[in-house]
């Protein structure tokens, strides 16, 4: 058996000694309140009303209101959040203990919308299901657009709530609060599993119990990283020829390095799966009823798994005794943990990120859905025990920790809008404080105070009107202009969190209306597109006059031009899809510009010294000013420096943006009368171009991290179709009947690869591709691409 290393022992995950400032200085209020009466003028308005419900707290004898106030008064640093929510509050601390929100996420076709949709015919908020791709014609209820239903694809993510009511261990009905949101497994729509995953607490990471972990697993499981999300795992489709959840189970600890084990074992599998064993409690679980509603459970476990549920509960805490110190001791000693034990043990591992466990079932045949429910309100953490940070632009942007206090002042993030019939809808989530209808918020970007005339709560397309939303909830209001990203606050707080990842749009196309009839409906819908996905750009070249539309990949891009058609009547004509290239320096170039014009009248007259050189990343730019004894006045090096964001956004090689580029001005000649701003911002673009043009500078294209996989007997068709197309191969995997290869491959390569594939591989192979990074693109391709740029801008110049 392995014994785990102490040294690999953490920390236990309650941690008493945050000190963050937001808590200090409640703690010091505290200190004034518990050595004298509570005086509310020393304290900042917004806390005050917080500060006299605790007081009063105290005045009615509450112990603990009065415990905590003396040893926050006598060691304010030793008291954490976790305690101030325990202890201070026992209101909150109940309410908040009754909420998850959760998100659902997967590789493609994993089944996260037919999981979704049990969970919601479970928990009464459906009566009846309906499949993806279903024969009734219906489709699922989270995905609400007709493009989804017909593509059976989720696009958007959807945002939906229920409630999950569970057992305690008294027997005692215990009702919970789940918001959930159902995203896109297409990589092109990643920016959907970002936001969502941004405000979400937790995660069920749904996986097929065939194929394991996929190319699309391996990207959400970074998204869940980056965001520091607790998952809890589904292994799916059990009922699928060839399942296997040990196999997905062991890919999680391998290839996604993320300890896991089985808390359930599957009863029979494929067509024969009847049921699962819990292992933390030993029992069987079955469904019942006609679409297994009701759950029916047993000590009695058949006998064909009695061996494997002992093997596999062995397992479970041997790997939980790896990552949480309570159940290491307990497995040192040679004891048994029980059932609490073993539960705590999985949700601070959970919790803490350390762990996650494995549940199993079959959406689709309606088995094994609601003990996973369980799982999410047994492990997956409430909003008080997730750390939200934001910053305090009014303390040098110090970080603060936000509490899920409903009576603390309000602050929350807009992570998502949408166009609706009623107008704009905004996603919110409220992470501290109250949200209420009619009240004013102010937006932290721009300190706009704007009213809140609706809050509604969302159920796939369909809303609830609410009157106020609380502390660690999700919801949607409806005129309230911002933008994705943007922090709302009460007015009193300056702070503001921060954004969720945009990555950067590398495939454009021309588009224009068929018919000039359609152009005022066609604006209007770019710029709805625009407001709703900031992975989706719209720019306008103006040497070709087109309309060029940029996102994260074909698929991404067709959609938006199917939908311009389905929602806004406007039928388009699009280019040829177009890789986004970028152009960088290739070494130091010093200039010394002068830009000297007299036709008479008033001239043109700046002169700008300095260099430019790669910054050292193929990065942002940077523009700096290094002028001593005033010869160019702040006034012009403002217009100088546009001039170089200006050069930047349209490359001198073939019009494409500039990366990792400097650009140093440390000299220059003024003239009195001659001078102006234009004349410093075009003195600069001159400069720029003669510049970048000495440099040696390359044109650079995006390389992809492309993941594929294929029955194993097309296995050397599919490399050499790659090598075809100039990826280089990382690593193969092969495993029971099909392979996979992780490649790096050029954009540009891989244009209608998936119609190669399809053919290839009988249409049994799939791929996903995903930016990686820039690289120079081939010697041959830039020539090429050079050219084609100057022959275009030549035959311009003719007309
Ligand atoms: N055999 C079997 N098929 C399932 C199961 N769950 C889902 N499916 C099928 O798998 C397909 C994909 O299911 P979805 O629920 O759309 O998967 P998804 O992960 O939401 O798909 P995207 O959002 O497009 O990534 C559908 O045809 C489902 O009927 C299951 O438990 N067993």
């Amino acid at each position: 058996m392995r014994t785990p290393s102490l040294a690999r022992l953490p920390y236990r995950a309650v941690s008493l000694t945050s000190t963050s400032r937001f808590q200090s200085q409640n703690l010091l209020r505290l200190r004034c309140a518990s050595t004298a009466a509570l005086r509310p003028s020393g304290v900042a308005p917004a806390y005050q009303s917080l500060l006299r419900q605790w007081e009063q707290r105290r005045n009615a004898a509450s112990a603990t209101a009065s415990a905590v106030l003396e040893a926050a008064a006598a060691s304010p640093e030793s008291l954490s959040q976790a305690a101030i929510i325990d202890n201070l509050d026992p209101v909150e601390a109940a309410r908040l203990d009754k909420v998850r929100n959760i998100g659902i996420a997967a590789h493609i076709d994993s089944g996260k919308t037919t999981v979704t949709e049990r969970v919601l015919f479970y928990t009464g908020r459906i009566k009846a299901i309906h499949e993806v791709r279903g024969r009734d014609a219906v489709g699922a209820k989270m995905d609400s657009m007709d493009l989804e239903r017909e593509k059976g694809i989720t696009i958007q993510s959807a945002a939906t709530f229920c409630d999950w009511v569970k057992k305690d261990k008294e027997g005692v009905d215990q009702k919970y609060h789940v918001n959930l949101i159902d995203t896109p497994g297409h990589i092109d729509f990643t920016i959907e599993v970002e936001r969502a995953l941004r405000v979400l607490d937790g995660a069920v990471m749904i996986l097929c119990a065939v194929s394991g972990v996929q190319s699309q697993t391996i990207t959400v499981d970074r998204q869940m990283r980056r965001y520091n999300v607790p998952r809890i795992s589904f292994v799916n489709k059990m009922d699928r020829m060839g399942a296997n959840p040990f196999k997905a189970i062991d890919q999680i600890n391998t290839k996604l390095k993320m300890p896991a084990a089985a808390v359930q074992v599957p009863i029979g599998a494929e067509d024969e799966f009847e049921g699962v064993v819990d292992l933390i409690r030993m029992k069987a679980l079955y469904n019942k009823g006609p679409s297994g509603e009701d759950i029916v459970e047993t000590d009695e476990i058949p006998d064909k798994v009695k061996e494997l549920a002992q093997q596999r509960r062995a397992i479970l805490i041997e790997t939980l005794a790896d990552v949480d110190d309570e159940i290491a001791e307990i497995f040192l000693d040679e004891g048994e943990p029980t059932e609490d034990q073993l539960r705590a043990a999985i949700r601070r591992a959970t919790v803490s990120l350390k762990f996650t466990p494995v549940f199993m079932g079959s959406a689709l045949a309606n088995k094994s859905v609601q003990p996973m429910l369980d799982g999410v309100v047994d492990f997956l953490p409430n909003p008080a025990e997730v750390e939200n940070l934001a910053l305090d632009q009014k303390r040098n942007e110090a970080s603060v920790k936000l509490v899920s206090y409903n009576s603390l002042p309000f602050v929350g993030l807009a992570f998502k809008l949408e166009e609706s019939n009623f107008g704009q809808l905004t996603y919110i989530r409220v992470y501290q404080g109250t949200l209420r209808k009619g009240s004013n918020v102010f937006n932290a970007r721009n300190n706009k105070k704007v009213k809140v005339p609706r809050i509604v709560r969302m159920h796939s397309n369909e809303m609830e009107e609410v009157s106020e939303i609380g502390a660690g909830e999700i919801c949607a209001v409806f005129g309230v202009e911002c933008a994705s990203g943007d922090t709302f606050t009460d007015g009193q707080l300056g702070y503001s969190m921060s954004s969720m990842f945009v990555p950067e749009p590398v495939i454009s196309l021309s588009i224009k209306p068929k018919q000039a009839k359609d152009a005022a409906n066609f604006s209007k819908a770019m710029a709805r597109f625009q407001r709703e996905d900031p992975t989706f750009r719209v720019t306008h070249d103006s040497e070709s006059e087109q309309t060029i539309i940029s996102g994260m990949g074909e698929l991404h891009l067709d959609i938006y031009v199917e939908r311009m058609r389905r929602e806004y009547r406007v039928h388009c004509e699009t280019g040829q899809p177009q890789v986004a290239y970028r152009e960088t320096i290739g070494k130091r170039v010093d200039f010394d510009h002068l830009l000297k014009k007299q036709t008479g009248g008033a001239g043109d007259y700046a002169r700008v010294m300095g260099w430019m050189e790669p910054t050292g990343a193929l990065e942002d730019n940077k523009f700096e000013q290094q002028i001593v004894g005033g010869s160019i006045s702040e006034k012009f090096l403002y217009a100088c420096e546009k001039g170089f964001n200006l050069s930047c956004e349209k490359g001198p090689l073939i019009g494409h943006k500039v990366l990792g580029t400097s650009m140093v001005i440390n000299d220059g000649a003024t003239h009195m009368t001659d001078s102006s701003e234009m004349a410093f911002k075009n003195a600069t673009q001159q400069a720029f171009r003669k510049a970048f043009a000495e440099s040696n500078p390359s044109v650079l294209e995006p390389l992809m991290k492309t993941v594929v996989t294929a029955p194993s007997e097309f296995q050397g068709d599919v490399i050499a179709l790659l090598n075809k197309r100039g990826a280089t191969i990382n690593d193969t995997e092969t495993g029971v009947d099909e392979f996979t290869v992780y490649a790096d491959c050029s954009l540009n390569g891989m244009f209608g690869f998936s119609s190669n594939l399809r053919a290839t591989t009988q249409g049994k192979g799939e791929y996903t591709m995903e930016f990686s990074h820039y690289e120079k693109a081939p010697p041959q391709v830039q020539k090429e691409l050079i050219a084609k740029y100057q022959k275009a801008q030549a035959d311009r110049n003719k007309k």
